[in-house]
């Protein structure tokens, strides 16, 4: 049975029922969607086209500096005005475009860490209008990120947030444990490595709060993870862990299933394909990619504007005649096309290395 066959909803932005169902398919099954970042309309359809071309569910998500950068790097964002827009808009953006698509998408919002709160109340405002017009959220799915806070304060607000978030069946992602490398303008290159790795015990504390609001939430647990790409070796992910969890919380609970608990995996960029698949094995169903994605969509457009250097540097005249007009070198839909090939190619890459490729 395909993902599409679980779902009501076939294709487009998915919320509710759907999503846990979707979730709940990618873990019987054995493989995870990937949650790319997108930045722009460019990084959403370059994404969306892999995702329709490899036959797969997806999973877009603006962080809060991408969301701003959709609303305009000019627009003042002291609090979260631009970030709460930007993300609104790219919203309304993937809701419009993605059923053209014929794929099943995750509508999501990324990390979000205490300072940033006011970004997710501003979504959340949206989520709710647009429920008591339409009986669902405008997101699918949000983050919240308090892996930096003391862990009891960590579960009660991911809660709070997670009874706000209910009544809509709207699905939330929370953190515990730190994810090394930088997000949302954070530097975590110097944590304690012991807070890397998350204890079992916190999990299945996490998922005895949540669980008792809700069955709409999944959990990133730090298993080594470091966002960015570093020199090989330098990463040490150990994801052996998940499975502790997994077993923990099971015994706790005295679960049917191996994998009671929807496992995320963040800093999947630069991580081999032996890690992806052992995690995805314990029960991770979303792997996060954003520097790969970056990489790939500047690679395309240096390659083009390396190679077509003479045809790019005065309006009119080219190797081909002094006369000859350059403009279908240096139309946006020409060199900005090119970036968007390399991403959805490895976009396609993360689809078919999660085994989720073929799955719709
Ligand atoms: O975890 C991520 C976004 O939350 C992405 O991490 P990478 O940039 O390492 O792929
Ligand atoms: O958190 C990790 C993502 O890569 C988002 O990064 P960003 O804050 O630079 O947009
Ligand atoms: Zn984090
Ligand atoms: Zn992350």
């Amino acid at each position: 049975m395909g993902a599409q066959d679980v779902l009501k909803r076939k294709s487009g932005v998915i919320v509710g029922d759907d999503v846990l169902a979707l979730f709940k398919h990618a873990q019987d099954n054995g493989y995870a969607i990937p949650a790319v970042n997108v930045t722009s309309s460019s990084t959403v359809v370059a994404t969306l086209e892999a995702a329709r071309d490899a036959k797969s569910p997806i999973v877009l998500q603006t962080s809060q500096g991408g969301a701003a950068y959709f609303a305009g790097k000019g627009v003042d964002n002291k609090n979260q005005e631009a970030s709460i827009a930007g993300s609104v808009a790219a919203a309304h953006y993937i809701r419009s475009i993605a059923p053209i698509y014929g794929v099943p998408v995750v509508l999501h919002t990324d990390h979000c860490a205490k300072k940033l709160l006011p970004w997710l109340d501003g979504m959340m405002d949206a989520d709710e209008a647009y429920f008591k017009e339409h009986g669902e959220p405008l997101f699918s799915s949000h983050m919240i990120d308090l892996s930096e806070e003391e862990k009891d304060w960590n579960i009660a607000t991911t809660k709070k947030y997670l009874e706000r978030a209910a009544p809509m069946k709207q699905w939330l992602e929370m953190e515990i444990g730190i994810t090394g490398g930088e997000e949302d303008g954070v530097n975590n290159e110097d944590v304690d490595n012991n807070s890397l790795y998350t204890q079992p015990e916190d999990i299945y504390d996490i998922y005895a709060a949540l669980s008792s609001v809700s069955p709409y939430f999944s959990i990133a647990a730090g298993f080594g993870n470091v966002h960015g790409v570093y020199k090989p070796g330098n990463v040490k992910l150990r994801p052996e862990l998940l499975q502790k969890h997994q077993q923990y919380v099971k015994e706790k609970i005295s679960a049917k299933g191996d994998k009671p608990v929807f496992l995320v995996f963040h800093g999947g960029s630069g991580s081999s394909v032996e890690d992806f698949q052992q995690a995805i094995s314990y029960g991770v169903v979303k792997v996060n990619l954003d520097t790969d994605m970056q990489w790939a969509y500047l690679s395309g457009i240096r390659d083009f504007i390396q190679s077509k250097h003479d045809y790019l540097q005065t309006q009119v005249g080219n190797p081909d005649g002094e006369d000859k007009p350059n403009k279908k070198y240096y139309d946006p839909r020409v060199w900005v096309r090119e970036g968007e090939k390399t991403m959805t190619k490895r976009v396609k890459t993360g689809l078919e290395d999660f085994l989720a490729a073929g799955k719709l």
